[in-house]
């Protein structure tokens, strides 16, 4: 039991979070500071801890993340103590954070990771699940072997591998934009993605495409492509691997995309055959224009914007994530961003005194790189963490340090539909405007390669596939060289780009 939230006590390192932002954070600063105590304040029994990390190239890297008992944690770093407990205020004016079982806890530097939560498209409806740690996605498991169809809202990284690893279950997938997974890739990357799952047998032959677009010619190719429909199917990632994914059925994948839509109304069974409306039955495939009135009985009904219907046994919102800032507001006027987190300066420092933050709960408001990008991810709240402590170590005893490296260059490594995906800088040309030029290789079924071009400097790409490409794009994105001189070459197969830039 600590001292009253009133001075003289002396305070401590205190990291609020066991997620991979608190871990990496509380981690650091017990090597930095090897005898004193620093304490890791958080509201689940297990913590998350990063496991065989590996440097890929300057920038990307790759690691595990795996859920372990508190005392691995403080059996590792003997002057780390882990409080299993929620915080449920904070006082900056006094320095102090109170705990829900009544603790009071005095820190001379403060690190807020406490994460986020899914941002559900509707609160407290039963039968709207979200996904964020091991209950909810046990919970969604659990329903998923009574279910006969589910919807799926959303179109980002877990609606991506939901529907590429559910069998057994009809999924219509309900998504704003035209193409699927707009928050990683555009429309080109979508059908490379898509045309794999729909061709479930092998290629026969390999068809190899390389093309140059300026962005004009883009937008017109893959819109034409994106007008021609998405069908998904199945395999996952990380996450999902110890969970049984699969519903009543005896079929592998069964997925109708409704695209550029969202959800209208939610109608509970009882609402629903009151209102004298009639549902959909699921498409046949993705040309089927057909509309036949469903026969069966649903628990939930759902009314989409485009005015279609369809019967459910429950929607996974997923939808994004909010940042947890809630406990830490009451008396306290920090700065928060328009995405919910708390601001934070090129020092992780918040608009309050001697308060940081790291990870999905932040959002980054100094200047960056003109590459780099914040995305609520693994390896950010990595880096965040890591970085969060090098700086409350450094200011600790009055001195400053520079931004990471880190910090430099976005980049992302992943896996979706059993593909590896590599996401460097404005991969997405994000805020590049319409003065940039896009280069494409595609070899379906293999690999897909974008390059982000603006003013002959590379910006950033999207690799799809064994590649082999990270790091020379890597480097070309952080040197800025000149590649106007290379035009086309640049993504040619039969150039070892490897040896022309070395
Ligand atoms: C289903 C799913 C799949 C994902 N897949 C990937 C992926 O493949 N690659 C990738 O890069 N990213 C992925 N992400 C994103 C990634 O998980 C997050 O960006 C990352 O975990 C954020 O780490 P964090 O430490 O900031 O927060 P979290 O991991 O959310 O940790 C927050 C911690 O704070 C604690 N806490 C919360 N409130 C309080 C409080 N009041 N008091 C005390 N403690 C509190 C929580 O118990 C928890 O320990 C995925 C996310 C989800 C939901
Ligand atoms: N492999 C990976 O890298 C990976 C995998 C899973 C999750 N994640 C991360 O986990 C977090 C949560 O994942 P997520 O998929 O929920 O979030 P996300 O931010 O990746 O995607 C949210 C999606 O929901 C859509 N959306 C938002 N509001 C909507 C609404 N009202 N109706 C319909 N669609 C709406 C958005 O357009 C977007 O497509 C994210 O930070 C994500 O980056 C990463």
């Amino acid at each position: 039991m600590e001292g009253p939230c009133s001075p003289p006590t002396p305070g401590k390192f205190v990291v609020v979070g066991g997620g991979i932002a608190g871990v990496t954070c509380a981690e650091q600063l017990a090597i930095n500071f090897p005898s004193e105590d620093i304490l890791l304040i958080t509201a689940s029994p297990v913590i998350k801890a990063v496991t065989n990390f590996k440097q890929v190239s300057k920038v990307l890297e790759e690691f595990d993340v795996e859920e372990q008992p508190s005392t691995m944690l403080e059996n590792r770093f003997p002057n780390i103590k882990v409080i299993e407990s929620g915080v449920k205020q904070l006082k900056s004016k006094q320095h102090c954070i109170l705990t829900e079982d009544g603790n009071q806890y005095i820190y001379k530097k403060l690190c807020l990771c406490a994460g986020a939560k899914p941002k559900l498209i509707c609160e407290g409806n039963p039968y709207v699940l979200g996904i964020r740690d091991t209950d909810s996605a046990q919970e969604f498991q659990k329903q998923l072997t009574k279910a006969k169809r589910i919807m799926i809202i959303g179109n980002g990284g877990i609606a991506l591998e939901l529907v590429y690893e559910i069998e057994g279950c009809e999924v219509i997938w309900v998504i704003k934009d035209k193409a699927i997974g707009n928050t990683f890739f555009d429309a080109g990357a979508a059908e490379f993605l898509t045309s794999k799952l729909i061709d479930e047998k092998p290629e026969a032959k390999i068809a190899q495409k390389r093309t140059r677009y300026t962005t004009e010619g883009w937008k017109k190719e893959v819109q034409a492509r994106a007008n021609a429909g998405n069908i998904g199917s199945a395999l996952g990632p990380d996450w999902h691997e110890g969970l049984d994914l699969k519903g009543t059925k005896e079929f592998s994948h069964k997925i109708h995309i409704e695209t550029m839509c969202e959800v209208k109304k939610i109608y509970l069974q009882e609402e629903f055959r009151i209102s004298e409306k009639k549902s959909l039955t699921f498409p046949r495939d993705h040309h089927d224009q057909s509309v036949t009135t469903d026969k069966e009985i649903w628990p939930i009904y759902v009314e989409l914007t485009n005015e279609k219907i369809y019967g459910c046994d429950f929607i996974v919102s997923a939808t994004g994530v909010t940042p947890n800032i809630e406990p830490f507001l009451g008396g306290n006027n920090f700065d928060v961003g328009e995405d919910g987190g708390l601001k934070v300066d090129d020092h992780m420092h918040t608009s309050l005194p001697d308060i940081y933050a790291a990870g999905d709960i932040c959002t980054a408001s100094w200047h960056p790189s003109p590459v780099w990008q914040q995305m609520r991810l693994w390896t950010q709240a990595r880096q965040m963490g890591w970085y969060a402590a090098k700086c409350m170590a450094a200011a600790s005893v009055g001195e400053s340090i520079d931004m990471d490296f880190s910090f430099e260059l976005f980049a992302h490594v992943t896996k979706f539909f059993n593909y590896k995906v590599v996401l460097l800088g404005k991969y997405n040309a994000q805020g590049l405007g319409s003065n940039h030029e896009l280069l494409l290789r595609c070899t379906k079924g293999q690999e897909y390669i974008k390059a982000v071009l603006q003013n002959g400097r590379m910006m950033g790409a999207v690799l799809i596939g064994e590649t082999d490409l990270e790091e020379t794009f890597e480097n070309l994105i952080l040197n800025q060289m000149n590649l106007s001189a290379y035009g086309e070459d640049l993504l040619d197969p039969n150039i070892d780009i490897e040896d022309y830039f070395d």
